[in-house]
């Protein structure tokens, strides 16, 4: 039996002002309907979608580091046709540690031609690739060759022929090469390196450390899609509750507009970002200038 179920027709229309321009029903290739009002797009950056499952309680996993299963079987049907639907999905490294994801689109009728292009934020190189879920299924014709988004290193060993570094370079780099460096990338420029390459629609799906900037950064994100599962995880979970600066009085974000759907026991919340804090300052300093990209065979 499949692992996922073909969406309802009313499953998808309540998705479909969420999705990316060009979206369309995987089964009969129709075009989503797009919003009355569209959001006005910066040419340079891709259509962001940023999707999780959490707990009643705002957690995303039982504890740090810990692959945990959340959502029923209907959401899992629903991430299936939202990978479907984006050019690449991304993480961060903390998540492809832990959860070794496949990241792949298994959603009933999907061909290798309508798989999304894993990314991982891997600043250090800690991913082992090689031994990876998405080393393995690339082999199996089952999903994509992974790109790693890194500072300049030297690699242990030669990557797949498809897979790619795209390389990040500090502008005042601080450390020398190869030294391990917890500095952040710059949201902006990855996401900008992404559509040079290629990519116009990405989902991030985590995890706590990237949503937690992404809820900071509402220039960046077009659509936010939540699954909130009936359970309570507890104090020790993993929380996404994004930091406050100090003294605000205002919440950090809010969606609007906001619509709801009960997908099996799990309630899916979707929404644009809106922020009522100004915009955070633009993060670029000269992308063109900082990432460039390899292919190592
Ligand atoms: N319930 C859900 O929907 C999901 C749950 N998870 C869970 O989240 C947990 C992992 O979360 P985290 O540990 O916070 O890891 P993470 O996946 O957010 O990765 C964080 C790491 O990625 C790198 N990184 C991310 N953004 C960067 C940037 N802008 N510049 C430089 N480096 C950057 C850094 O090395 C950072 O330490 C796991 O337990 C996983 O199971 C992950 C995805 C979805
Ligand atoms: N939708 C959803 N529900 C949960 O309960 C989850 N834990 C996640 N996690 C995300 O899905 C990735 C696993 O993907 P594969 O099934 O291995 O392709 C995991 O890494 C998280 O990004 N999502």
């Amino acid at each position: 039996m499949s692992e996922t179920k073909a969406l309802a027709a009313s499953e998808m229309y309540f998705l479909s002002p969420f999705l990316p321009p060009g979206a369309r029903n995987p089964a009969t290739g129709a075009e989503a309907p797009r919003p009355v009002v569209d959001s006005a797009k910066d040419e340079k950056l891709p259509f962001v979608t940023l999707t999780y499952a959490q707990s009643l309680d705002g957690m995303i996993a039982f504890a740090p580091g810990q692959r945990t299963t959340i959502s029923g079987p209907e959401t899992k049907s629903m991430t299936h046709f939202l990978r479907y639907q984006h050019d690449a999905i991304l993480v961060g490294v903390g998540t492809a540690v832990a959860d070794d994801p496949a990241l792949n689109c298994r959603y009933p009728g999907a061909t290798i031609n309508d798989q999304p292009r894993p990314v991982v934020v891997d600043p250090n190189l800690r991913f082992q690739l090689a031994r990876s879920q998405m080393a393995k299924l690339r082999h199996e014709d089952k999903g994509k060759g992974p790109w790693l988004i890194t500072r300049p290193k030297s690699l242990d060993s030669p990557l797949d022929s498809n897979c790619q570094i795209i390389r990040w370079t500090d502008p005042m780099p601080k450390y020398t090469d190869n030294a391990v460096s917890n500095d952040p990338i710059f949201w902006r420029s990855i996401l900008e390196a992404l559509k040079h390459k290629g990519i116009n629609s990405v989902m991030i799906e985590g995890g706590a450390s990237v949503i937690k900037d992404l809820l900071r950064l509402p220039e960046l994100v077009d659509s936010i899609i939540i699954t909130m599962a009936p359970t309570f995880i507890g104090q020790g979970g993993v929380s996404i509750a994004p930091r406050r600066p100090p003294k605000a009085e205002q919440n950090v974000a809010s969606l609007n507009p906001v619509a709801y759907h009960k997908f099996g026991k799990d309630m899916v919340i979707a929404g644009r970002p809106y922020f009522p804090l100004p915009p955070s300052m633009p993060l670029t300093l000269n992308p063109k200038k900082t990432l460039d990209e390899t292919q190592e065979k």
